[in-house]
């Protein structure tokens, strides 16, 4: 059975001392699991306190974004090597934020993805189509292509330990979260397209989680859906009561 994971977006929020409550408050919450893990994406200049904080704890720490060059004079960014130098497990990459404001394309997140592997950094891969691609009924066609360039390049072993994380655009933010049948019916079809690009083994052993206003009241139902591992989850990991909820939802119902 492959491992729940509930990862916690930050965004850009939180002050320092917020940061380090919460993670005090989730720590004492929180024990380890052998069906659930426990993810937090802070912002970049928060990552090594909360290394520290956790460092007795299974709960991980990833980032939101990084370069694709271990370094070079790239004013504002972080290297793969320095996230990994850290200590940091996990980096979110191909955001659908990253995508819009910063240009991000499938083929930089392809760049990203291998920078990653290569420094043993396990990459949250996000694709996801827009309102319009949805109406278009262009969703299927849009999340296999964005997991083809992703992967490409990548190896076998590698796509086995990645993380995909379904989030529909029109779903982040929003409120609006995609019925729990319809989240897993795209998440069978990426795993369909990494049975396809890989193997059968691949396909079952590959972690897809689902994003768009994922909170404890809708988790559940999400995560009793054969193909949905997971959650990426941007609001309600802000609030400590809440995350820790979303990751006990994970630990039940197997
Ligand atoms: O973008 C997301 C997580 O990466 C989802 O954000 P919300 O949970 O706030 O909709």
């Amino acid at each position: 059975m492959r491992k729940r994971i509930i990862a916690g977006n930050w965004k850009m929020f939180k002050l320092s001392g917020e940061a380090a409550d919460f993670a005090e408050h989730i720590k004492e919450q929180l024990t380890a699991s052998d069906q659930v893990e426990a993810v937090i994406c802070p912002p970049a200049l928060y990552l090594n306190d909360l290394l520290q904080r956790f460092e007795t704890t299974a709960i991980k720490v990833g980032a939101q974004t990084m370069h694709d060059t271990d370094e070079g004079a790239f004013t504002g960014e972080i290297s793969p090597a320095m996230l990994k130098d850290l200590g940091v497990q996990y980096v979110i990459l191909g955001h659908s934020e990253r995508r819009q404001y910063f240009n991000e394309t499938d083929d930089t997140v392809n760049k990203k993805v291998l920078a990653a592997f290569n420094h043993h950094l396990v990459p949250i891969v996000c694709v996801g189509e827009s309102l319009e691609q949805r109406e278009a009924l262009e969703t299927v066609s849009i999340v296999s292509a964005q997991v083809e360039k992703a992967f490409q390049g990548v190896t076998a072993e590698q796509a086995k330990q990645a993380v995909i994380a379904y989030e529909p655009i029109w779903a982040i933010g929003t409120g609006k979260t995609a019925t729990a049948d319809d989240a897993n019916e795209v998440c069978a079809a990426i795993r369909h397209k990494v049975e396809t690009l890989y193997s059968t083994d691949v396909a079952n052993a590959i972690r897809i989680q689902y994003g768009g206003s994922v909170k404890p009241e809708n988790i559940t139902e999400l995560l009793s859906k054969d193909n949905i591992d997971g959650a990426l989850v941007g609001g309600a990991s802000l609030d400590p009561a809440a995350f820790v909820q979303l990751v006990e939802a994970g630990t039940h119902g197997e």
